[in-house]
């Protein structure tokens, strides 16, 4: 039996829309009133298409629906399969009446986005997420985009989907590497704005990376609150927004680093995390035990907490370098200044920086 769980709405003004999220929604709900037209074009990717994408053409009954698989991995983030997407909706001649929809993780939620913010200037899209990652953080909040072989997310656009369907069962299938991945974003928003969640994080971590079902469900509709709240106060990062990058400094410098390829984004903010919180201590804005406090719910969530073996001092400082956050040179850092409070900073003491990367290149 579907069943909506909790329903939520990201407040733009006339760009609001809505997060359903429930159990059994994928091939049940209706999506049909979030397309204007009568064209609809999912993308997907060839992981994804055997398992949901039928049942994701039924949401839309009455329209004709189109899709496009696009190859599955985070390499292909990149103008080559972007490209796959225009190349589909050019040949079955796609107006700008169509609505994109986006079936997948992170990464094809974010190329769909970017492929509906450029084509014929801009077109509607959905979101229906399948990853826990993509659940709590990606489908939600506008930002779009792919890669570039020197910087990750560093070509793309704010557009905001028109509504967010979030199916917790569709994670049933993920596997558990991947689960662990989307922990880390959600460990993110009780560091950075909710410490009461962080203490629930704490108590239902496990079940978490069990998969209960309504651990899942708890744990995705608070993190949507989050993300949520955030995104409506300052929509396209004029300031608060960064705080959602706490780790990612880091992280994208270790997903660079690897190619796209070897780290997973979630397993690279979670280390990320915990080297952003090893420079808080450092700069005296936490303590000791708070520190620990991170670094152990990152561990219980099956993430690493090391960058790569081979990964130096330089290279992050040189892949940090080209960071979306900095200004006028100057690497700005999103630090905790309490379990629960992140900040955004250009202060810290760059020989605190060296000591935390020499820390943690040499793996002790
Ligand atoms: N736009 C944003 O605000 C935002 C936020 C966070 C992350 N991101 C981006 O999201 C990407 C990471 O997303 P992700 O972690 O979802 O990775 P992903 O999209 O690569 O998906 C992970 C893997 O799981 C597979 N998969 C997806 N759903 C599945 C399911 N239900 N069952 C089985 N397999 C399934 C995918 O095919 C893929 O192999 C990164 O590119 C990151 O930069 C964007
Ligand atoms: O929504 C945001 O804002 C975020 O920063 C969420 C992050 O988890 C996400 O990885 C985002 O894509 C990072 O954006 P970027 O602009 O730093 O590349
Ligand atoms: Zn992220």
């Amino acid at each position: 039996m579907p069943r909506v769980l909790h329903q939520l709405k990201v407040d733009l003004g006339d760009r609001s829309y809505p997060i359903i999220i429930g159990q059994g929604l994928l091939g049940t709900s209706d999506l049909s009133s979030y397309v204007a037209g009568s064209q609809v074009m999912i993308v997907t990717n060839e992981t994804i298409a055997p398992l949901y994408l039928e049942r994701a053409k039924e949401c839309f009954p009455g329209k004709t629906v189109d899709s496009v698989v696009l190859p599955d991995g985070e390499r292909y983030k990149n103008w080559e399969v972007l490209n796959l997407i225009f190349d589909a909706l050019l040949e079955k001649r796609h107006t700008r009446k169509t609505t994109l929809v986006a079936l997948g993780g992170g990464v094809v939620g974010d190329m769909t986005g970017f492929a509906a913010a450029c084509y014929q200037r801009g077109v509607p899209f959905i979101q229906i997420p399948t990853t826990l990652l993509s659940q709590v953080d990606s489908s939600v909040g506008g930002k779009t985009g792919i890669n570039h072989p020197l910087g990750k997310n560093m070509i793309g656009a704010f557009h905001q989907p028109e509504a967010v369907l979030i199916d917790t069962d569709s994670l049933l299938t993920l596997p558990p590497r991947e689960v662990s991945a989307g922990i880390a974003e959600v460990i993110k928003y009780g560091l950075i704005r909710d410490v009461d969640f962080l203490a629930w994080l704490e108590g239902n971590i496990d079940g978490l990376v069990d998969r209960q079902p309504e651990v899942l469900a708890e744990a995705i509709y608070r993190s949507c609150v989050c993300k949520a709240e955030v995104v409506a106060l300052d929509e396209r990062e004029g300031g608060l927004r960064a705080i959602l990058n706490l780790g990612h400094t880091f992280g994208h410098a270790i997903e660079t680093f690897a190619g796209y390829g070897n780290w997973l984004h979630g397993e690279a903010v979670g280390t990320g995390m915990i080297m952003a919180a090893d420079l808080s201590e450092r700069e005296g804005m936490i303590n000791a035990e708070q520190l620990e406090t991170v670094r152990a719910l990152i561990l219980r969530a099956g993430l690493p907490a090391l960058p790569p073996q081979n990964m130096t001092p330089e290279d992050f400082l040189n892949l940090m370098a080209v960071d979306k956050k900095n200004v006028d040179g100057q690497l700005r850092l999103v630090l905790l200044q309490a379990v629960g409070n992140a900040v955004v900073t250009s202060k810290a003491a760059s020989g605190n920086l060296d000591a935390t990367l020499t820390h943690f290149c040499q793996r002790q």
